[in-house]
């Protein structure tokens, strides 16, 4: 392998330890110490995690290498065993390697399950549980009490997504509540944490079993597993009323019942369980996170929250009882706020690893064919040579500017680009719009007694998705 190197260009990269790479370097989270590492090594840097070649982009011009001139060649993902076990054996779409089936069920996501067509008929589930949310927060308003926002724009999201996906209402489900579904949701993520030895070295799988990596792994996956057969059961159930809309399990088990036997694709329960799992990983936490994060940096400038406030308001007006979609094309400072915060706090903020399927060149280095890539997003949004003033929260920025955060400006990729792009775009950007235009007026916002700005803390905590390690805890004021 070595004497094969040689020959080709590769990227730079800090010193390797026999056997373990460069996994030493890897201390507290991994978006931030990558950004540290690429000051020294540069926008391409190759890092060798165990026995596997990782290379890490943290340019614009690197990423837009990758994500558009190389696409193809890297739109696959590389298999870990978390990946493997929570995706039915890759029957889903974000873990599923490139290739027939993940081209069909991508298909399948972007024409029938995330569509525009899909995300406007479920409208009114959004704007009735934002309804729900704003009467919660009303209650804690007139008790002057504060209100554990982490956990309320985690419901919200869930409780839409959940109905969305599965038909399934948790405010009435007899099966799932709020708690349990925040308890999956960790699960999940507990699920794409785990480090298995048997990812990064040959013959890893022996000390997995013997540390109980394996079996700690398969004993998350059985409880989520029963969860999403409790949902197709009952979508199965014969005499199942199928509503107006059909919800995403609806749609993918009718596709099932219909396929024809001759296609070379088959659709299969694992295939929807995949799908269901995807949702859960990718739907939930993501969306409410960003509205947490939008939250936390107006709490702390005053300024921009007075200014948001006021053109909402006057925008909308003083006495709306209930704010819908179509309030939300009027607002131009409001959507500059979302941007700033999709900037500073993407949800994914090194998108979800890539693998070369074949040899490319990535400025002027060679990377050689099932090399990992990773696009470091958040160290391209906070590049002080593209942003001014990176770290701090100032959406005047994208005033007269054209950069979008939709997968074509490379310097904004919250949602990354290219193939494997977020089909659940449209869908999440809805949710943290409308939820955050009823926080801002419905409410103004007080700390808790004892506290001051100070105090909020802007301190991340996850996995690949990554949020804010500790909860927001505010005292909604509802505008009379
Ligand atoms: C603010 C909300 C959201 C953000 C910031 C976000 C971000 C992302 C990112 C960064 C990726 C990886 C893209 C890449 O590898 O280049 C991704 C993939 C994905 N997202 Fe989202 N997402 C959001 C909401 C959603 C929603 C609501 C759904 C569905 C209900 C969803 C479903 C997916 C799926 C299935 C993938 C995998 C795509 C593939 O590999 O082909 N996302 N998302």
């Amino acid at each position: 392998k070595k004497s094969q190197s040689t020959k080709l260009k590769l990227p730079p990269g800090p010193r390797k330890l026999p056997i373990i790479g460069n996994l030493h370097n890897l201390q507290g989270l991994p978006h931030r110490c990558l950004q540290n590492l690429s000051k020294t090594h540069g926008p391409v840097m190759q890092l060798q995690f165990g026995f596997i070649p990782v290379v890490i982009v943290s340019s614009n011009q690197a990423a837009e290498e990758v994500l558009k001139t190389h696409d193809l060649d890297c739109c696959s993902r590389p298999e870990t065993v978390a990946s493997r076990t929570i995706s039915y054996n890759f029957k889903d779409i974000g873990f599923a390697p490139y290739g027939e089936e993940w081209r069909a069920m991508r298909k399948l996501a972007v024409i029938e399950l995330f569509s525009l067509k899909k995300v406007n008929s479920f409208r009114y589930i959004r704007e009735e549980e934002n309804d729900m949310l704003v009467k919660k927060l009303s209650e804690a308003s007139q008790k002057q009490s504060p209100v554990n926002l982490k956990k309320a724009l985690f419901t919200l999201v869930a409780s839409i997504v959940c109905r969305l996906a599965f038909g399934e209402n948790l405010h009435e489900s007899e099966f799932i509540n709020e708690d349990g579904m925040e308890d999956l949701a960790s699960r999940s993520e507990k699920i794409q944490a785990k480090f298995c030895f048997s990812d990064f070295f040959p013959g890893g799988w022996i000390l997995d079993r013997i540390t109980g990596q394996s079996k700690s792994l398969n004993g998350i996956f059985e409880d989520l597993d029963r969860f999403f057969n409790r949902v197709l059961d009952d979508h199965l159930k014969p005499g199942r009323r199928v509503l107006e809309s059909p919800d995403v399990v609806d749609v993918m088990i009718d596709m099932m019942n219909k396929q024809s036997q001759d296609g070379s694709f088959k659709l299969t329960t694992d295939h929807i369980k995949g799908v269901i799992s995807d949702i859960f990983l990718a739907g939930v936490n993501t969306s409410a996170t960003t509205i947490l994060w939008a939250m936390t940096e107006l709490m702390r400038s005053p300024r921009i929250m007075k200014k948001v406030q006021d053109e909402v308001r006057t925008v909308l007006g003083e006495n709306k009882e209930r704010i819908t979609e179509q309030d939300l094309n009027q607002l131009n400072y409001f959507k500059l706020v979302i941007k700033e915060t999709f900037r500073l706090h993407p949800a994914a903020p090194l998108l979800l690893p890539r693998e070369t399927m074949s040899q490319i060149k990535i400025q002027d280095y060679d990377i050689p064919e099932k090399t990992q890539i990773m696009i470091n997003v958040y160290a391209i949004a906070r590049d002080p040579d593209l942003w001014e003033n990176p770290d701090e929260f100032k959406p005047e920025r994208f005033d007269d500017s054209s950069v979008d955060y939709r997968g074509l400006n490379f310097e904004l990729l919250p949602f990354g680009s290219g193939r494997r792009i977020c089909p659940g775009m449209t869908m999440g950007i809805n949710m943290v719009e409308l939820g955050l235009l009823n926080l801002l007026y419905f409410f103004d916002w007080g700390l808790p007694e004892g506290t001051t700005m100070k105090d909020i803390d802007l301190e991340e905590d996850g996995a690949i998705i990554i949020g804010k390690k500790v909860s927001l805890e505010l005292v909604p004021i509802r505008r009379q």
